[in-house]
């Protein structure tokens, strides 16, 4: 089962994935706002409904826009952590209730490059280390019910037409060539045969973790974001803390 909000693109993708699947697997594609509770549960129950188990849930659905942080409304701010944070607990939650506690199952997560935060994209940074952190709560948790649950962290050097979009400026991407080891940027297939990975049972003693896929990126340097000089930083030392010293 295929879920996102928009019908019409949900349609599309998955008429093209039917083209490409060989085996009698069967594919269907559902509306749902993975901000909505009743949603999720619908979503989740439906399912089991027309396929009868529930394997593998990816958490896949995301967003959020360039801003700085000073300038989000509350409205902007509560968007991005409903969509990136609260919308993956729902899914997990539901999963895990109405199918994994009884029967197992795997989760994959999907998060972003913010080990070093995102400034521009604060919001969701916070979001996606926030489920960095979740992934590893509820593998501990959910061990004991057969689930195994992980996160994959693409690099912001993943070319998609979205991104591009969500950037707003496509030179973004050559501008981070140089800044990532491999000197290349990555594939969605290079995403999604990660994620394939965690699924199988290739990754049967692996829970909890979250696999970079960056191309060396995060362990290198920061992407475009610069600190303008500045001279805002006052060193200590205790000779000159004469406010500390008077109330001694
Ligand atoms: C500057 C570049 C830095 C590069 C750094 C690189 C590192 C990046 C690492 C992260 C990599 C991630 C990549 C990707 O995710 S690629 C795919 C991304 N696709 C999207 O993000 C899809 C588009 N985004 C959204 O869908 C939305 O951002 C959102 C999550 C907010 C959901 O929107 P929706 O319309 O459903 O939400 P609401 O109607 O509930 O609320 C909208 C409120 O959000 C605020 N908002 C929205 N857009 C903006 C904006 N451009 N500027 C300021 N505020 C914004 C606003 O409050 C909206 O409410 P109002 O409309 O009432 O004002
Ligand atoms: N591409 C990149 O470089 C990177 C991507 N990522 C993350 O990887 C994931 C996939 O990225 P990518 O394919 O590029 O992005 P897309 O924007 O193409 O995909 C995100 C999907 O999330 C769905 N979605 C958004 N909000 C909701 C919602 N409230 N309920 C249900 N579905 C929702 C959208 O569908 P619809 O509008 O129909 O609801 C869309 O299909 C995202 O989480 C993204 O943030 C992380 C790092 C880098």
């Amino acid at each position: 089962m295929v879920a996102s909000r928009n019908e019409e693109r949900l349609r599309k993708a998955t008429d093209e994935m039917k083209k490409n699947i060989t085996s009698p697997a069967e594919l269907d594609h559902m509306q749902c706002n993975i901000r909505k509770e009743e949603q999720v549960q619908n979503l989740i129950s439906t399912t089991l409904k027309r396929f009868g188990k529930l394997d593998f849930l990816i958490n896949n659905g995301g967003g959020q826009f360039p801003a700085r942080a000073e300038s989000f409304s509350l409205k902007g701010w509560n968007a991005v952590i409903e969509t990136n944070l609260t919308g993956t607990f729902l899914c997990c939650r539901e999963a895990y209730n109405q199918w994994m506690n009884d029967n197992g199952g795997v989760i994959v997560n999907i998060i972003a490059d913010m080990w070093k935060g995102i400034p521009m994209m604060s919001h969701t940074g916070a979001a996606r280390a926030a489920v960095d952190n979740l992934t590893k709560s509820l593998a501990l948790e959910w061990a004991e019910s057969g689930v195994r649950i992980n996160s994959v962290a693409p690099g912001s050097s993943i070319y998609s037409e979205t991104a591009a979009a969500n950037y707003g400026d496509p030179k973004i991407f050559a501008y981070n060539i140089p800044k990532i080891p491999l000197k290349r940027l990555g594939t969605v297939e290079e995403i999604s045969t990660s994620v394939c990975f965690l699924l199988s049972p290739a990754s049967a003693y692996i829970t909890g973790e979250t696999i970079k896929v960056d191309g060396g990126g995060s362990l290198y340097s920061t992407m475009i974001f610069e600190v303008p000089d500045h001279k805002k930083s006052k060193a200590y030392t205790w000779k000159d803390d004469e406010e500390t010293k008077s109330k001694l």
